[in-house]
């Protein structure tokens, strides 16, 4: 059985002969024929499949693959090759894991199970980032939480640079916006989910989910490219039982450029190891997007593959009310629309500004111009005269 993976390339020599040198790079081979390398060659070396019009197709035996090993997978697939010289461009923009998919079990929680906890089936899930990012108190933390969930939000997370730094120590946070939320749930009537994160060094990031879970996690969050996609296999492997907001800070520098690694692919390996959301970008925000590379990796996450659990695309960065329909248009529901300063920045509060969005999303579902439906509705109006239309 073969792992393939393809890959774009733009270099000065012929294609052919450059996609010969990555194969031999990434398997057995290296700049000079060395004797012994024949005798491995014909198990564990690399097959060119195709190299033309800028694409390189190449088949990996799988017997190379340690199955489990994520960085061990990524080091074939994505190791040295972007190092080599003579190359403008390379960028690995997929790979069929087939052969190694009955090593992984995905997520352990997917998009039913979300639904069900929070008793949502009908409408995408709407939720938010404690803003300003970093800087607030355990105590201010848990009362912009509360305020969240007043407002009916189903997610509260938070930002990806907030960890357990001493200004809002992680385990005194949790506890405060959890007794907060479950205050909330008493006057709203539904629970809301806290994505605390948890990301930390492979020392320390199993034992530090372990004691979220303890101390009342109903969710957790990882920065699943500067901790490892293998921290999130071993935080599953650890029978944590917890779903796993997936964020994916430091993508653009994989995924932006000429050299680096597709977002579809990251998506593959973040429903491998078992996420349950994954930021994946948005069809109108504050970031870059590539569109064929958002569409494809929503479909990667929602859509059947080898019996894993399909997974939430979080839709977020610089979301407010006006860019609600732009997204549900591409999206559907079975997304989760996050909005930070969106939500906290609406000039009536965080409430407010959590009305706001659920307003904008029943705009959608009944197809109503936003300006029209704001006439009846005074917090996305409210909205739509800070941010415009
Ligand atoms: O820090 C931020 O920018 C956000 O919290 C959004 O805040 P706002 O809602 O205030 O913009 C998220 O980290 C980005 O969405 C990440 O980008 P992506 O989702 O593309 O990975
Ligand atoms: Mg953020």
């Amino acid at each position: 059985m073969m792992v393939r993976a393809t890959y774009h390339v733009e270099a000065e020599a012929p294609l052919e002969k450059v996609a010969k040198e990555i194969a031999a790079e990434q398997s057995t081979g290296t700049w000079t024929d060395v004797p012994a390398e024949r005798d491995v060659h014909e198990k564990l070396g690399a097959r060119v499949v195709s190299a033309k019009e800028g694409t390189v197709v190449i088949d990996f035996p799988a017997e190379i693959f340690e199955p489990v090993n994520v960085p061990q997978i990524l080091s074939v697939v994505a190791g040295n090759l972007f190092g080599l010289g003579g190359l403008k461009a390379l960028r690995l923009e997929d790979v069929d894991f087939t052969p190694l998919l009955k090593h992984y079990k995905g997520p352990r929680f997917g998009i039913q199970d979300v639904r069900k906890y929070l008793g949502v089936y009908d409408r995408p899930l709407i939720g938010t980032i404690i803003k300003p990012k970093v800087g607030l108190s355990p105590k201010r933390t848990a009362e912009v939480a509360e305020q969240a969930a007043l407002g009916g939000l189903d997610l509260i997370k938070d930002d990806e640079t907030l960890t357990d730094q001493a200004f809002c120590p992680l385990e005194e946070r949790l506890t405060a916006v959890m007794d907060k939320l479950d205050k909330a749930e008493a006057v709203v009537g539904k629970p809301c989910l806290y994505a605390v994160n948890v990301t930390a060094g492979a020392d320390k990031i199993v034992e530090r989910a372990e004691r979220a879970k303890e101390l009342g996690a109903n969710m957790i969050m990882v920065d699943i490219l500067t901790a490892g996609f293998s921290a999130v296999q071993a935080i599953n492997e650890a029978g944590i039982n917890l779903p796993i907001h997936v964020h994916r800070t430091m993508h653009g520098a994989l995924t932006r450029g000429a050299f680096g690694i597709s977002m579809p692919v990251i998506a593959k390996l973040t429903r491998m190891v078992g996420g349950t959301n994954l930021h994946i970008g948005t069809y109108s925000g504050k970031m870059e997007r590539n569109i064929s590379d958002i569409d494809r990796s929503r479909d990667i996450l929602r859509e059947p593959w080898n019996d894993f659990k399909p997974m939430f695309p979080a839709v977020s960065g610089g979301i407010y009310p006006q860019l609600v329909k732009a997204n549900l248009d591409h999206y559907g529901i079975d997304c989760i629309l996050q909005a930070g300063g969106g939500i906290h920045g609406h000039p009536e509060g965080t409430i407010a500004g959590a009305k706001a969005m659920f307003q904008a999303v029943e705009a959608w579902k009944k197809q109503a111009p936003l300006p029209e439906y704001a006439k009846a509705h005074h917090e996305l109006a409210v909205a739509l005269k800070k941010w415009g239309h």
